[in-house]
């Protein structure tokens, strides 16, 4: 049975089985990526962060101002407690004067003069400025330094009027008020400073609120009738109640005490003023139900704080009674001042009022300072200092900086009030730097928004709930009680003076246009946190998406080395798709092994060949380092008559039953007539022994095989043009010329006969177990059934490779897949009817048989191997040597070990060409 075979190819074709791995190309960009969707990705246009966040969010135009402060000095006094002793001193106007004591009066005034300036501890430097200098047993004694303390809105010197300090502090918050815009004047200092004297003055010098009550109607009178207003004014005091409270008074004639609710006075009468005297006289009354109380720093020192409202609401029955951005309050504090109980020498009681009075005005500056330093830090929040005292909570719009306001501190400039003094500037400067950064709005807004209750005079009109529409007038042109209270809930409409609109239940917010403004002042809040939030919220989201672009970014890059690791991968797909290709046409150049000459003794080899079979069975050691080992073995004497075989021209090679792509199954194999090796070994006088595997082959199971003792092969002799070694060998094709073992050796291919290696490789062949070899060698082409066996085996063949071609002059084994597979479970092989087959126990003893001493030459094998490679000579060598035996070329030293079984083979016919070629190997040999 002939068995077509591919032309062989020309050129050997080494096939790395394990392929260098290259080094990971750098990661290119992504458009050159050619199948990256990157167009795609680069279409997706990103979130427009950078836009968004560097646009300009339209701010408002806030009215920036920095909290006004004043300072006014208290001029030194002369005298008692509280005394005026400020007074020039007085000289006696005798007549006649003696001139000499005229000038020594006028001397020691003079240097009075110059003691007294001494003393101070104050000195204005400047309408901004003071300087702050203690005096000489402090400097001494705690090394106090001078201070300077700068920034005031002005400092009025202790010359300054009343009326200098009203045109330059109080003036412009009148015209505010007058504006419609509320404002607060609050003095602060400590007691017996002249806060009280400040603001309220005396009748020769009339203070703060004299002066604005006459500006006010002043300044009314002289408008026309359409900007005719009502004026209301409300005080009351806020004092300690015996120390274990604070006690709410209305110091308005007939009043009595208050009560607060939240932020809301209740109770609080407002009184309806036509002009300043009217409003001098409600003022003086209230003085004097004041609390006051003498302490040794002032004669009259006030116990209690003291507020003062003055409404402005515009003349309704002028047509404006609606505007009510017109309205607005001025608030005018008057707190009683700090006290060391070391001066005032209280106790009992007052010293009770004076911790009242400390904690009021710490509480006060806590406010301040909180305000101070949320608007340096805006995440530091806006404490709620305001609980804790009534004063507070009543300001408390004014100390979170929502209404505008003024400070005026009044300080003693006296060397033993240097302490106060210092205390009170080094508090109160730092307030300089509050600013009011909202819009400002008309006052009469947030006053509005107060739950205005107007009390009557009986108790069971106080919870009476009126709606807008039914406002209900309660007492005209009396009294006016207005609750500062719930801002939401209701809102006072005073359109004639004495008139109280009540609108208690604050029901209809919508009907008032302070609910109306409120609601905007609302809105407005709500759009800067949400603008906040989303400002936040944006900053968040452009963080993300900057992790994001990182992560596409490297996922990218990570995709473009992946493509180009598959495009690599699909290169080397198809080259060895090539390679497969190539290999049915290619024959590969085997190794060439050179036997040892002293290779004489051999174990009688009986191979039955099939009829199609050239097998010349090759069997290397286990040792997969055997072949890399044996980088050459030179069999010089190689007896024939050691290796019978039957069919001379074929060789058996182990190494061919891998390549099996032929498509042979094992079980036409098994049909076919195959070879038998028996218990022999095949010398074969080789050229060279071509290694080109990284693998080596184990034919520990052969039947016949060419055991090489490397051991022998001392007389190896690596032939550079027969040997090539690159790692471990797999098979060996010892034949006339040159023997090469391919990796994959699938068949051998010759052109005198041509061996088709059966898929003993393949898994189909799992069930071959011997080989055999047919006696029938008058067949030109026999099919050669051969399996390895063991399952130690490192080694078999490689399944795609099929076929070895083996030319007249070159036999070759076809290497052409680079993955070499043991066959497992290969058990059968096809056995002649006359031949008993050969299992795979009789394979193993076989092998045992054919165990080499030795002395006998092996294929080089590593020690780790004790057992004796087998080798299966290609049916090229088997040809050879027979024909060698044959032609009667042997070697003296090389006889065949025992008795082997000749077959009738001998008889075979021998070609013209093969016994030329023969002798000239015997010549070869004999040299
Ligand atoms: N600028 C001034 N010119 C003349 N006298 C003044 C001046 N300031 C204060 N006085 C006088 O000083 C005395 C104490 O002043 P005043 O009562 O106003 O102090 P105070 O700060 O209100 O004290 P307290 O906090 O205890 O009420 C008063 O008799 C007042 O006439």
């Amino acid at each position: 049975m002939e068995i077509n075979s591919p032309p062989p190819c020309p050129n050997t074709v080494t096939i790395r089985r394990n392929p260098h791995r290259k080094a990971r190309p750098p990661p290119t960009p992504a458009t050159e990526a050619p199948e990256m969707p990157s167009a795609d990705v680069a279409k997706v246009r990103s979130f427009p962060t950078e836009e968004i966040l560097s646009m300009d969010i339209a701010k408002a135009d806030p009215v920036s101002e920095n909290l006004r402060v004043f300072l006014r000095i208290r001029p030194l006094l002369h005298g008692g407690v509280g005394g005026d002793r400020n007074s020039k001193p007085r000289f006696k106007n005798v007549w006649p004067q003696n001139p000499a004591k005229r000038k020594s009066a006028i001397g020691r005034a003079l240097q009075s003069k110059k003691n007294k300036d001494a003393e101070v501890c104050v000195r204005v430097n400047n309408p901004q400025s003071v300087t702050l200098s203690p005096p000489l047993a402090l400097q001494e004694s705690n090394r106090i330094k001078t201070e300077v303390y700068d920034g005031f809105s002005h400092v009025f010197s202790p010359d300054s009027s009343q009326e200098e300090v009203y045109e330059k502090m109080v003036r412009p918050l009148v015209d505010d008020f007058l504006s419609g815009k509320s404002g607060m004047l609050a003095a602060l200092g400590p007691s017996g400073s002249g806060k009280t004297h400040t603001v309220f003055g005396c009748p020769r010098q009339p203070g703060m609120v004299p002066l604005a009550l006459q500006h006010i109607f002043k300044q009314t009178r002289g408008s026309n009738s359409e900007s005719m207003r009502s004026f209301f004014i409300s005080i009351f005091e806020i004092s300690s109640e015996r120390g274990k409270g604070e006690r709410l008074f209305d110091l308005s004639p007939n009043r009595g005490d208050l009560c607060m609710q939240q932020s809301t006075l209740k109770g609080l009468q407002e009184i309806a003023i036509s002009d300043a005297r009217q409003a001098e006289s409600i003022i003086a009354q209230a003085m004097l139900k004041r609390a006051t109380g003498m302490t040794n720093a002032n004669s009259q020192s006030s116990r209690s704080q003291c507020i003062i409202n003055i409404r402005g609401v515009a003349d309704k029955s002028n047509g404006e009674g609606n505007d009510q951005a017109n309205d607005g309050v001025l608030s005018i504090v008057d707190l009683a001042g700090a006290e060391r109980e070391k001066r005032t020498g209280n106790q009992g009681a007052r010293l009770l009022e004076s911790n009242f009075i400390n904690n009021t005005s710490m509480v006060f500056g806590l406010c301040l300072r909180s305000l101070l330093e949320h608007q340096k830090n805006p995440k530091k929040p806006l404490q709620k200092h305001f609980q804790n005292s009534l004063l507070t909570k009543y300001l408390r719009e004014y100390l979170e900086g929502k209404k505008r306001m003024a400070l005026i501190l009044t300080v003693k400039s006296g060397e033993e009030d240097y302490r106060d003094t210092s205390y009170v500037l080094r508090q109160a400067s730092p307030y300089m730097e509050i600013k009011y950064n909202t819009v400002e709005e008309p006052s009469n807004i947030s006053y509005n928004k107060r739950h205005v209750q107007a009390l009557s005079r009986s108790e069971r009109h106080k919870r009476m709930k009126v709606t807008g529409s039914d406002a209900c007038l309660i007492d005209k042109g009396k009294s006016i009680e207005a609750e500062n209270g719930l801002c939401e809930e209701g809102s006072l409409k005073s359109s004639e003076p004495g008139i109280c609109k009540v609108d208690m239940s604050g029901c209809a917010p919508s009907k008032s246009g302070c609910a109306d403004s409120g609601e905007g002042e609302r809105n407005h809040q709500i759009m800067q946190s949400f603008a906040k939030a989303l400002w936040n919220v944006l900053k968040q989201y452009k963080e993300k998406l900057k992790v994001a672009d990182n992560e596409i970014q490297h996922l990218r890059e990570s995709l473009v080395m992946e493509s180009t690791k598959y495009i690599e991968l699909k290169k080397e797909l198809n080259d060895i798709k090539s390679s497969c290709a190539c290999s049915h046409r290619k024959s590969v150049e085997v190794s060439v092994v050179e036997l040892d000459k002293n290779f004489h003794e051999r174990v009688p080899l009986q191979i039955n060949v099939d009829e199609t079979a050239y097998l010349r069975e090759y069997t290397p050691t286990k040792d997969q380092n055997f072949i890399s080992q044996v980088k050459s073995l030179d069999v010089r004497e190689v007896s024939a008559s050691c290796l019978e075989l039957e069919n001379p021209n074929e060789l058996d090679h182990q190494a061919c039953e891998s390549l099996s792509g032929s498509g042979n199954s094992a079980e036409d194999l098994c049909e076919s007539k195959c070879v038998r090796l028996e218990d022999s070994y095949l010398s074969a006088n080789v050229a060279g022994f071509m290694v080109n595997s990284s693998r080596s082959l184990h034919r520990k199971d052969s039947c016949s095989s060419v055991e090489l003792d490397h051991m022998l092969s001392g007389e190896d002799e690596e032939s550079p043009e027969d040997v090539v070694l690159t790692g471990q060998c797999n098979a060996v094709d010892p034949l006339d010329g040159e023997c090469r073992l391919g990796t994959c050796c699938q068949a051998l291919q010759s052109g005198e006969s041509e061996r088709r290696v059966s898929p003993g490789s393949s898994p189909s062949q799992r069930d071959c177990r011997a080989l055999d070899v047919e006696d029938e060698i008058e067949k030109p082409r026999e099919s050669l059934d051969f399996t390895t066996t063991s399952p130690q085996e490192d080694l078999v063949s490689s399944k795609g490779c099929e076929m070895i071609g083996i030319p007249d002059s070159e036999p070759r084994v076809t290497t052409s897949a680079t993955t070499a597979e043991k066959p497992k479970g290969c058990e059968l092989i096809d056995i002649p009817d006359s031949e008993p087959r050969v299992t795979k126990a009789e394979e193993s003893k076989e092998c045992e048989l054919i165990d080499i001493p030795d002395s006998e030459p092996r294929v080089t094998t590593t020690a780790t191997k004790t057992e004796k490679p087998k080798r299966r000579l290609l049916p090229a060598s088997s040809l050879l040597l027979r024909h060698f035996s044959t032609l009667d070329i042997e070697d003296d030293d090389e006889k065949p070990k025992g008795g082997k079984k000749k077959s009738g083979v001998e008889e075979r016919k021998i070609t013209q060409g093969s016994i030329s070629l023969l002798r000239l190997l015997k010549s070869d040999l004999r040299i």
